[in-house]
């Protein structure tokens, strides 16, 4: 596989660790973005290339990831047309750009796949949403697998994708949130801040695991913990009465609201 990730940021480079981590047959990976000198120090191996010239990146590769914020995507589009030949994939993880918006500036003749990863993708845990334009229907396949080797994913229709976007990508620090603010509890309860983070870590990845093993619903689960009259009920009503729930709800939907904007 040769790979080319446009906008080696906080995004691009999570994918190209997952990546350099997975069992993926990568024949080069190319990372680019304008100022290589924080990369350079990097000892990543011979398989990866890193440049400034976009370009270059292009020509040597075939899979092409564009990791750069929203502003900057016209331009970068722009600048790489030129070399896009058929062999050529684009897959934009682009927070809010709709493929039309890809197309106007490529062609419809451009296999062209929408994808939505979140940062765990350096540990091979990410939730990655996909959609393709109608040329990228037939990449659709081997992107899938690339994102698979990294994760977990789910093909969507693309007016999906911004809410998505909330629930996976803005959710890892969403989740992080949580785990912070269980670790701050467990400390006020007694524990170090290294164990409480220990404690908050592994009860999280037990609750996930429970519900992905077991395919059950939350509430099965819970209502498995609420022993009658005990402590667990009695914490998470006062953790209703405040609003935990409803408060996440409207956090994702003002997230939401605002990837509208971007
Ligand atoms: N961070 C996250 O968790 C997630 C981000 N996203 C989306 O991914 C995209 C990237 O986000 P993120 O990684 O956080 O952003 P960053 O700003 O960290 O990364 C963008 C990178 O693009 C590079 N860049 C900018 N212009 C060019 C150019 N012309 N050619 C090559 N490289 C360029 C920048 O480096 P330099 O300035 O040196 O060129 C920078 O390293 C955004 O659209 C974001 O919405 C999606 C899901 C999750
Ligand atoms: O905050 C943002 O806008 C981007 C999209 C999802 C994660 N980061």
């Amino acid at each position: 596989m040769k790979i080319a990730i446009i906008g080696a940021g906080n995004l691009g480079m999570s994918i190209a660790k997952g990546m350099l981590n997975s069992d993926l047959k990568l024949d080069s990976l190319y990372l680019t973005k304008r100022t290589i000198s924080d990369l350079t120090n990097c000892n990543f191996g011979t398989k990866v290339k890193i440049t400034a010239n976009n370009n270059k990146a292009i020509q040597n590769s075939e899979i092409i990831i564009v990791a750069v914020q929203p502003k900057q995507l016209k331009q970068v589009l722009s600048e790489i047309k030129c070399d896009l030949q058929s062999k050529h994939t684009i897959i934009s993880v682009v927070t809010g750009r709709k493929i039309e918006e890809i197309e106007s500036v490529l062609g419809k003749e451009i296999a062209i796949i929408r994808s939505m990863p979140n940062t765990a993708i350096s540990v091979s845990e990410s939730m990655t949403c996909l959609c393709a334009n109608q040329k990228g229907e037939e990449k659709l396949t081997s992107a899938t697998t690339i994102f698979n080797s990294l994760g977990t994913t789910l093909q969507i229709d693309e007016k999906l994708m911004q809410a998505a976007t909330v629930i996976c990508a803005s959710g890892i620090a969403f989740w992080m949130r949580l785990i912070r603010a269980t670790t701050q509890g467990a400390i006020q309860l007694g524990f170090d801040a290294k164990e409480a983070q220990e404690l908050a870590m592994q009860t999280c990845l037990g609750a996930s695991s429970l519900l992905v093993k077991s395919g059950n619903h939350p509430e099965q689960e819970i209502d498995k913990v609420t022993t009658p009259s005990g402590c667990t009920i009695e914490g998470l009503n006062e953790m209703e009465h405040q609003g935990l729930s409803s408060s996440l709800i409207k956090g994702l939907v003002t997230s939401f609201e605002k990837i509208n904007q971007i």
